[in-house]
């Protein structure tokens, strides 16, 4: 059914009480405002900006002072209610006041450029708008319900559907992620914007490493539009494999990933940014909740890495010496955050180790390095894969149902909006667009539920108890496997390494630019292979250089080359060393990587 455009006359709350003629139609708010010598100015607020509106009453407390209260419209279909009926619904917020108006508030963050430093970034702005052409304050709730619903049905219709989607949005917080702020920062800053959106979440707290993917390899997720990872890759990575080792991976794999960098390095979220051309500082945070409620996605490859005991997937990066050495290494020096990759760097330069052993790859045919010129890969035909060791299977696979599974309840969101609010009323309550409200901020009270698993619960114990390291059910690809040699095609290189990094974003954390030509679906490993015989002053240039993408040398030298691949076999000569995948340490010794393309879909900014 088609949505109707609205159009109304509003006065705008300054000195000069203009006239403003407010649109709504499927491309957003369109604000006309005439102007002294007859000319109108025209502004639009792109609905791809708003993140929701909420219907809002004036109320008076016991003391006099004016407040402003939120209500989200309930339910449409009740448009024939008296003025009487409607007063009714908000009593339910102690409503007791003598004006009749209504107000619509629409929540909207807009690219704004700041001349100076030119740093492009999204800022938070309030349209509100005051409803009282009629005597009830009934008629006017309804007429503000009516633009509520109909912003609504443009967001939906925007979106493929015909109203927003509402299901909840899964929530893993890992409280120990970079600096420890994780609880803080979703609760300051992401929660808010979550409520302006009517976005309902679950949130589930971590209690200790690996419970995200016990969590998610069992947790019943019909009831979720996306998993979102709030801390850094290595909470996603765990994600991400609790995702893929599901018995219904198959069908799994299509539920949205998100994440709101908390980490340390933060690698993906800075490598979404990019791909898709949106600001990322000074206000990741904001950028990647935006991204979980554009309600937009794209598809991305997965590294499927075997070793000889496991089998994990991967999304950022597979490494051996410097990179992984430096990141594994400044783990001690954690509590300075980003820092702590400078430091361990210029430390390891100093003291430089090379590492034995053989790097074997296919080669990617008939890629160009410039990025504008790789075509998107075809997913392979999928398989399941099932491991001999069925540990896992004995258990309760749906431990998580019945103590910890969601109903997906309707969600009723009370905002408090009271900063905001009482910036509002200064400023007249009539306003409809007003620059002060960029600078409003709220607390807000949700009905999400907050969640954390009882110490001692079944879930619990399982959690602590289960070997993770056991893989049931996955994808596998077409590669031989670690113990079979590798066929005629692949590129053998044995001898000293300085480093083999092979990478699938952009970034491996948000100042590290690694591969400037990557994208999401290309189908490609990039493996950067540093030799021994390097000197330190080159070595450094490439260090330095992997801020601004600028690090590898535009045609492979004898010392540093970049190779696309799609899969790639490391093998230590030695028995000790470092490891990573996705920047998390993993049991040293020989390992294969093969990519999977667009294996699953992660939320994308609009
Ligand atoms: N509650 C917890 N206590 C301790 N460790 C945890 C907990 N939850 C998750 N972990 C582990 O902490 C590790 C690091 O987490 P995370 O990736 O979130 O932060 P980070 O390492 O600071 O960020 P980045 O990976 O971007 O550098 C992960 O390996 C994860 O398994």
């Amino acid at each position: 059914m088609e949505v109707e455009e609205l159009t109304d006359i509003f006065y705008t709350s300054d000195k000069k009480g203009q006239v403003c003629r407010v649109k709504l139609n499927g491309q957003g708010f369109t604000l006309q405002r005439e102007t002294t010598n007859n000319r109108s100015r025209e502004q639009l607020i792109g609905l791809e900006d708003i993140v929701g509106s909420r219907c809002i009453v004036v109320k008076k407390d016991r003391r006099g002072c004016s407040m402003l209260c939120s209500s989200a419209a309930q339910n449409d279909g009740n448009r024939s209610d008296s003025g009487d009926d409607t007063k009714k619904k908000y009593n339910a917020i102690t409503f007791q006041h003598n004006d009749a108006s209504a107000y619509l508030y629409v929540f909207a963050y807009i690219l704004n450029k700041k001349h100076l430093r030119n740093i492009i970034r999204r800022e938070r702005t309030v349209l509100k708008l005051r409803f009282r052409s009629f005597d009830t304050f009934g008629d006017n709730m309804r007429e503000a319900e009516r633009w509520y619903h109909t912003v609504r049905a443009f967001k939906g219709r925007s979106l493929g559907c015909n109203d927003i989607d509402e299901r909840r949005i899964l929530v893993l917080l890992n409280p120990k992620s970079g600096s420890g702020k994780a609880r803080e920062i979703f609760n300051r800053q992401v929660v808010p914007v979550l409520n302006e959106a009517e976005q309902p979440y679950d949130l589930h707290v971590t209690k200790h490493a690996n419970y995200a993917r016990e969590f998610v390899r069992v947790k019943v997720l019909d009831n979720y539009s996306g998993i979102v990872a709030v801390g850094g890759d290595g909470l996603f990575f765990e994600i991400l494999n609790g995702l893929l080792m599901r018995a219904d991976w198959l069908d799994a794999r299509n539920i949205l990933l998100g994440i709101v960098p908390c980490g340390s390095g933060n690698g993906l979220a800075r490598s979404i940014a990019h791909v898709c051309g949106e600001p990322y500082e000074p206000k990741p945070i904001l950028g990647a909740t935006l991204t979980m409620l554009s309600g937009k996605s794209m598809a991305m490859d997965v590294v499927r890495v075997q070793q000889q005991n496991q089998i994990l997937y991967s999304f950022l990066s597979v490494g051996w010496g410097l990179i992984s050495d430096i990141d594994i290494e400044s783990e001690r020096l954690r509590s300075l955050g980003y820092q702590r990759f400078t430091i361990w760097t210029l430390h390891r330069l100093i003291s430089l180790r090379t590492y034995r052993g053989k790097v074997s790859y296919l080669p990617k045919e008939n890629v160009y390095m410039e990025s504008d010129t790789i075509s998107l890969a075809e997913p392979l035909p999928l398989k399941h894969s099932r491991s001999c060791n069925t540990c896992l299977d004995t258990m309760n696979s749906g431990c998580f149902q019945s103590t910890d599974c969601i109903e997906a309840s309707k969600y009723y969101d009370v905002i408090s909006l009271q900063n905001s609010i009482s910036q509002s009323l200064k400023s007249r309550c009539d306003s409809w667009f007003s620059p002060a409200s960029c600078r409003s901020t709220y607390h807000s009270v949700s009905e999400s539920i907050y969640h954390s698993v009882d110490g001692g619960s079944d879930a619990e114990s399982h959690l602590q108890h289960s070997n993770l390291s056991v893989h049931l059910c996955g994808p596998t690809g077409s590669a031989p496997t670690l113990n079979e040699p590798v066929p005629a095609s692949w590129v053998v290189e044995e001898g000293e390494f300085v480093m083999v990094h092979a990478a699938y974003q952009t970034h491996l954390g948000s100042d590290c630019f690694f591969v400037p030509q990557a994208k999401f679906n290309d189908g490609i490993i990039y493996v950067v292979i540093i030799r021994s015989g390097i000197s330190r002053s080159q070595l450094l240039n490439f260090l330095m250089g992997m801020s601004s993408g600028t690090h590898v040398p535009v045609t492979n030298n004898e010392f540093v080359k970049m190779v696309p691949v799609t899969a790639l076999r490391i093998e230590p000569y030695d028995n000790e060393g470092i490891l990573t995948v996705d920047g998390e340490r993993i049991e040293f010794g020989p390992l294969q990587a093969e990519l999977l393309p667009s294996m699953v879909r992660v939320m994308a900014p609009k």
